[in-house]
Order: C-alpha cells, then structure tokens, then sequence
C-alpha cells in the first residue's frame, strides 16, 4: 500500500445505544445505494440496531445541508434525536463548472451545519471528475473500495464523541 493507505485506521466502538441519520440525494443512484448499503453494514456491525437508522432523501447533494437540518429538527421534535448524521450524494463532473459550485456550497454547508447545530456531520459526498471514478468508490469496480463503509464508521465514532 500506499503511505496513504486505505483511510482511517479503524478503531472499535460500541454504537448500540446510537440514533444514526442518513440523508441521501437521488441522482447517481447505482452509486448512493451502494454506499448507503456500505454504510449501513458497518454501522450494524458497531451494533447499531436497525430501528435506530433512519433514512431520509433529497432531490440532488445541493439539498443535503438542509435534508440534513431538516432531519435532525424533525428526529429531535420526536423526542429520538439523533446521535449523528451521515449526508450521502455524489457528484459527477459534468461540462459546466455546476459541479464545482455545487461541491463548493454543499461542503462549506456541511461543515457550518455541524457548528450551528452542534452534532456531527459526516462528509458523504463523492465529488468524481469521471463515472468510473465514482463506482470505484462505491466498490463498484475490482480495484474499487467502498467509501460508505469509511463513513459509517467515522459516524459512529464521532457519535460517541458527542455523547461523551
Ligand atoms: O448536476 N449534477 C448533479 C446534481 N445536480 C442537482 C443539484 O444537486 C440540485 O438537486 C439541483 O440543482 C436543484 O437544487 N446533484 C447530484 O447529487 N449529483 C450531480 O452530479
């Protein structure tokens, strides 16, 4: 391997008292549901009970940050807020600069939400220049890996980190 590596080195957490949200767009969407599914294993596999997972759409990855705001608020008036949220969108680089502005205004979104709010938010957004790009990392390729799985990870660890 690489200096880099394959991502974060993985650290165990016990995630069976967590309430996980994730929120994802609807374009790409062979991609997303591959990496919500990656997700979701490794959440389950930090014990994270299924009837504590709670999925919600958008349109595109420019309505992530408030799909997100808007979850978090409706989880918290059920009396079941949320522990962390993990936005999932992927953006394909297309022949306009829509996706530069799009990446640009979602991460900046993404990262202030979890200030205002004070909760985690996890960074879900492929940002590929090529398709292909974009399946390797959803493991959707031989040499792929499944960025989903990075992120549910980090979602339950940054969860704890808040409950503590
Ligand atoms: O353009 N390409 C993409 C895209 N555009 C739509 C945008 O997110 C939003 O839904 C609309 O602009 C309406 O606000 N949304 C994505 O998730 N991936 C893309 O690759």
């Amino acid at each position: 391997h690489s200096v880099k590596g394959v991502g974060a080195v993985d650290r165990v957490y016990d995630g069976s008292n967590l309430r996980v949200g994730i929120v994802h767009a609807r374009w790409n969407d062979s991609v997303i549901s591959a990496l919500v599914k990656g997700a979701i294993v490794k959440l389950e596999a930090a014990g994270v009970k299924k009837e504590n997972i709670v999925v919600e759409t958008v349109p595109g990855s420019y309505e992530l940050p408030y799909g997100t705001k808007t979850l978090i608020r409706q989880q918290a008036k059920n009396c079941t807020p949320l522990d962390v949220v993990l936005p999932i969108g992927v953006l394909i680089k297309g022949s306009t600069m829509h996706f530069e502005y799009i990446a640009d205004a979602v991460s900046h979104g993404l990262m202030k939400l979890q200030f205002d709010i004070d909760l985690p938010v996890i960074f879900g957004l492929l940002t590929c220049l090529t398709e292909h790009q974009a399946l390797q990392r959803a493991g959707l390729t031989e040499d792929g890996h499944n960025h989903g799985e990075d992120w549910g990870s980090a979602a339950v660890e940054m969860a704890i980190k808040h409950q503590n």
